[in-house]
Formats: C-alpha cells, sequence, structure tokens
C-alpha cells in the first residue's frame, strides 16, 4: 500500500447508512460530511484514506471498493456484525457510481494512525528490537480479538498479517482490520485453500486442505509474533511450496499422523526427513514462557494448536496480569483484563468459566 499525500482538500456531503442500526430500525441513514483527503493507499481490492467527519469530530478511514453486483459483499455482511474494543469498527457506510456506471461500496471505519508492519519496520530501522512488553500487549488483544471473532462471530478472519493489524503507538491498542477474506466457515462446507499471505499461511492451507478451521488464524499470529520478535519473517517463503520448505526447516517433517490431522486426503508423503530445530535456539533471547507460547501456536496439528483462549490463558501473559506501576496503567486503559460475558466467554461450560475466569483475573485479587 503506497501512502501519498493529497492537498486542495474539497468537502463533500454523504448520505450514508450506519454501521450498526439501531435494532428495529433497518438500514437507517444520516447526511455526513467531510474533506476530501489528506492520504490514500491503494490496496488489491480499492483504495483507503482518511479523513475527519465534520459533524461529529471523528476521525476515520474510508475503504472504497469495487461492488460485483451479483454478490452481496461479504466484507460489508461481516462488519456489521463485528463490534469488539480490537477489532475496527464500521461506522457507516454507502455506495457510490463511477462516470462508467460501475458501483463502488464506501466502508467509513475507525481510525487507526499505523499499521504494526509500520511500527516493526520504524524498529527495524532504527535499528532496535521492538520492546517484548509492547509485542505482548499488542499479543494479547490480537487474542482477544481472534477468541471474540472465532466464539461469538464465529467468523474466521483468513489473513492475519502485520499489515492487518492496526495499532497507536503511543497507548498500544491494536484492532484487526481488513475483513476481505474472512468468511463464517461451516464444518459441513468446504472452502478455498489459497487463502491468506503466504509468510503466515497454516502448513493445513498448504497441504489443500478445504475443510480448515479458525485455528489457521492462530497459525499466522504465532507468525506475526515471531517475526515482531525476530524483526524479520520467521518462514519467508519465495513461493507457494517453498513456503512449506521454511516451515519444515525449523519445525521439522511433519509425521504421518500430522500430516493426516491437516488433510486426510493429501496422499504423496513423499518429504525428506528433516529434524526440528528447538525453538528455544531460534529465539535464544526469549525467555521460556515465550518460547513455550510461540511453539503451542506453531504446531502442524490444527486440534494440538493453542485456541485463541489458550493463548489468551497462557503463562506468557501472566507479566500482564500481574502488571505494577506504568504498565499497569497500560493494562487498565486498554481494559485488557476485562471481559464481556455475552461476547467473550459465553461459549464455555460452567466449570470451564469458573477456571478460565481465574486464570484471567489480575494475580492481585486472586
Ligand atoms: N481503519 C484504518 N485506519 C487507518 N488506516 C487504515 C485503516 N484501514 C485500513 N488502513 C490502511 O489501509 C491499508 C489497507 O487496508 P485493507 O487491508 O483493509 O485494504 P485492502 O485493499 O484489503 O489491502 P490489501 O491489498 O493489503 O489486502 C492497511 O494496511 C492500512 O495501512
Amino acid at each position: 500500500m503506497n501512502l501519498q499525500l493529497i492537498t486542495n482538500a474539497e468537502v463533500v456531503h454523504k448520505q450514508v447508512y450506519y454501521g450498526h442500526p439501531r435494532p428495529g430500525n433497518g438500514e437507517e441513514s444520516v447526511e455526513i460530511s467531510y474533506p476530501t483527503t489528506e492520504v490514500v493507499g491503494h490496496g488489491s481490492f480499492g483504495v483507503v484514506f482518511t479523513t475527519t467527519i465534520k459533524e461529529t469530530g471523528e476521525p476515520v478511514a474510508i475503504k472504497k471498493v469495487l461492488q460485483d453486483r451479483r454478490f452481496k459483499n461479504r466484507e460489508l455482511e461481516i462488519m456489521k456484525l463485528l463490534k469488539h474494543p480490537n477489532v475496527i469498527d464500521l461506522k457507516y457506510y454507502f455506495y457510490e457510481k463511477d462516470p462508467h456506471g460501475e458501483v463502488y461500496l464506501n466502508l467509513i471505519l475507525d481510525y487507526m494512525p499505523q499499521s504494526l508492519y509500520q511500527r516493526l519496520r520504524h524498529f527495524v530501522h532504527i535499528p532496535s528490537a521492538m520492546p517484548r512488553l509492547e509485542i505482548k500487549c499488542y499479543m494479547y488483544q490480537l487474542f482477544k480479538s481472534l477468541n471474540y471473532l472465532h466464539n461469538f462471530a464465529c467468523v474466521c478472519h483468513r489473513d492475519i498479517k502485520p499489515q492487518n493489524l492496526l495499532v497507536d503507538p503511543v497507548s498500544w491498542s491494536l484492532r484487526l482490520c481488513d475483513f476481505g477474506s474472512a468468511k463464517q466457515l461451516k464444518p459441513s462446507e468446504p472452502n478455498v485453500s489459497y487463502i491468506c499471505s503466504r509468510y503466515y499461511r497454516a502448513p493445513e492451507l498448504i497441504f489443500g486442505a478445504t475443510h480448515y478451521s479458525n485455528q489457521i488464524d492462530v497459525w499466522s499470529s504465532g507468525c506475526v509474533m515471531a517475526e515482531l520478535l525476530l524483526g524479520q519473517p520467521m518462514f519467508p517463503g519465495e513461493s507457494g511450496i517453498d513456503q512449506l520448505v521454511e516451515i519444515i526447516k525449523i519445525l521439522g517433517t511433519p509425521s504421518r499422523q500430522e500430516i493426516c490431522a491437516m488433510n486426510p486426503n493429501y496422499m504423496e508423503h513423499k518429504f525428506p526427513q528433516i529434524k526440528p530445530i528447538p525453538l528455544s535456539r531460534v529465539f535464544k533471547k526469549e525467555d521460556d514462557p515465550t518460547v513455550q507460547f510461540l511453539a503451542n501456536t506453531l504446531k502442524y496439528d490444527p486440534m494440538e494448536r493453542f485456541n485463541a483462549l489458550q493463548c489468551l490463558c497462557s503463562s506468557y501473559f501472566d507479566e500482564l496480569r500481574h502488571a505494577e506501576g506504568h504498565l499497569q496503567d497500560v493494562v487498565s486503559s486498554l481494559k485488557l483484563l476485562e471481559f464481556d460475558y455475552d461476547t467473550e466467554l459465553a461459549h464455555l461450560t460452567p466449570d470451564q468459566l469458573e477456571a478460565v475466569k481465574l486464570r484471567l483475573k489480575p494475580i492481585s485479587v486472586r
């Protein structure tokens, strides 16, 4: 995405629909105005520019995508469902026609200053490591967003990568964006395996599985965390199949059982036998809970891989639950230890709920 400055802003007025209409109000609309525009970015599906809504003073990003009239826009339908502090919020949307009669959908989203990709490039450029606590806060919020997405909205994001994680480097808040590849997966229905950006693709996708689960997002998140720690992608595959080679070079050749767990229909089992490199050697400077956490997110077998809530409960995040001084201020201003029962924990059995609530509490009040 190239960012380019636009000058000579003019104010436009638009009749827009609310992203989350009040219950019973159908597709409620309102008129807003905003200057066009300060910054634009070109993505694979359209442009994104940032501006400020005149009536409310809200800074927003407007993502404009070409609308195929034959289909409902899945990104819009999914974004209407989502409301969580760690997910980019759809404030309004509207359609517009260009002079050639093409229809564009405009998604008006809450604004975040940077992507995690840009934040990491900042540290690589200095050069210095990203502070370990900053990484931990971002990863915690990422898994909070995934726990909500997977268990409440039943949506799989399918394109977790640093470019789609938006952050505020001052408050350390994080929000997940770009639901252009997201889908509600149904166990009985097949899904395309050619999704997710290469470095972050779960091995079951590389093995061509069509009955994968939300666990593909956990693998991608493990790759993001590894990249933040290393300053460069952990599995930088140069092609689809080379991606698997990069994974095997570190995790070793998957066993017959692991291949079967990734894709039971995968027949060719001819791989050179490579031994795994212990992750403690790849991440020499990291402590045991960090290395163990990465090992639990980067497992071949999707069922053995931690799910998002198990990740949140991991001892890697205990430092946030123990927090004192400045970190305690960060934790409380980001409301990291606050969970909403209905949208974050309602899928648990009563026994699981008790155990999880105990685990996620600040340590001082246990
Ligand atoms: N809410 C937002 N606030 C600030 N910047 C944003 C916002 N949403 C998107 N962006 C910027 O625009 C970029 C592209 O957004 P998005 O990923 O949604 O579009 P895309 O067309 O799907 O892009 P891609 O080609 O990367 O898939 C983001 O990486 C980010 O830099």
